[in-house]
């Protein structure tokens, strides 16, 4: 057996919570051979829940579970925490978009933000669930002086995933043969999932498809307001789908993506296609080491362009909303 890995997660009485602990505590992240250590984070009323979750955690005898910690004090929780995963935010309800969250939400990244700089461990990673994702990383990151910003990344594969479950249908292959998904940009309705560079079973998936109306009128619209799709249908946001897609993205952040092929992550911009420096904006990224780095060169078409920057320009706005709020 190696040495534990700390984990916490925030919001861990939630939805999403509900599903992600059970994965994380099984294996599903570092294998069932690495031993995890649990830290979740909840507001104060809810930790009498998070106690019959704890119990449930219990009750599956999870060999590779070595411990578990809840409480309310994020310095408490923090402490030592080799990956956080920043779940716990207000879900959006029917009809609210995603930039309504964001003074909602901004005050919890801020504090959180605040914690992890004074004492996660020195190799902590942060990946951020909780809407609206790209920005409410960025007000961790900007709270976090001494924590690296690449160390922090928002989670948009979930709409990577989303994507990838689309093409597969639309072209008849199995997810699998599925290569260089891309999406790009905000984890919002204005998001851009790209398949002019994606693969399917090794040919070029928009060549493949054949059919700019589908991608303009169908896939992108389907991937981008899929959230709220699921919210109308279910109502309550998507949960099991986040979860799994929180798992994805750290374990590919942590052990690295397979050869000839890349996720999508929303990683600080350093002006990378022309997107402001700074945002956190989502490309496509190959990870080693627990470092990720912008695939770069990939041919981007007047669409495509016009795409990436309509949702950079969001996010760019979304910034200037946090800054005049004092968050950043
Ligand atoms: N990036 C993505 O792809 C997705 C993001 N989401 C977002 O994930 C977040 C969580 O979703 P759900 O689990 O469905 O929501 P939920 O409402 O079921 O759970 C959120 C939990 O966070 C807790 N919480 C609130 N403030 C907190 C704080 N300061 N510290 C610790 N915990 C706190 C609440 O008590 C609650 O238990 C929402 O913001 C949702 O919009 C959801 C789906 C996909
Ligand atoms: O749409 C929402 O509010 C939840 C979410 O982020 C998603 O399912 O992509």
């Amino acid at each position: 057996m190696s040495r534990p890995i700390k984990i916490a997660v925030t919001g861990a009485a939630g939805q999403i919570g509900y599903s992600l602990l059970f994965r994380i505590a099984s294996g599903a992240l570092f294998g069932a051979d690495t031993p995890v250590q649990l830290r979740l984070l909840e507001i104060t009323p809810a930790l009498k829940a998070l106690e019959g979750v704890v119990m449930e955690l219990d009750d599956c005898a999870f060999p590779a579970l070595d411990s578990v910690e809840i409480g309310d004090d994020a310095d408490h929780i923090f402490d030592g925490v080799n990956l956080a995963l920043l779940v716990g935010a207000r879900p959006r309800s029917k009809g609210m978009e995603r930039g309504d969250l964001l003074s909602a939400n901004g005050a919890i990244f801020t504090a959180q933000g605040k914690a992890l700089n004074r004492v996660a461990a020195d190799d902590v990673r942060i990946g951020v669930t909780g809407n609206p994702a790209n920005t409410n990383a960025l007000i961790a990151m900007s709270n976090a002086p001494d924590i690296p910003a690449a160390r922090f990344s928002a989670l948009t594969r979930l709409d990577h995933n989303r994507a990838l479950g689309q093409l597969a249908r639309k072209t008849q292959v199995p997810v699998g043969e599925i290569r260089r998904m891309t999406v790009w940009g905000n984890h919002s309705a204005t998001q851009y999932p790209d398949i002019f560079n994606a693969e399917v079973a090794g040919r070029n998936a928009a060549e493949v498809v054949n059919d700019q109306d589908w991608i303009e009128n169908e896939f992108i619209p389907t991937v981008a307001q899929r959230g709220a799709a699921i919210i109308e249908a279910r109502g309550a946001s998507s949960a099991a789908s986040a979860a799994s897609a929180t798992i994805d993205a750290a374990r590919d952040w942590l052990l690295g993506t397979p050869e000839g092929d890349w996720v999508s992550m929303a990683v600080a911009s350093d002006g990378s296609y022309g997107v402001p420096e700074g945002l956190v904006y989502s490309y496509p990224v190959t990870t080693s080491g627990g470092n990720w780095e912008i695939v770069e060169g990939l041919e981007v078409n007047d669409f495509s362009r016009r795409k990436m920057d309509a949702t950079a320009a969001e996010l760019f706005d979304e910034r200037a909303a946090v800054a005049d709020l004092g968050l950043i």
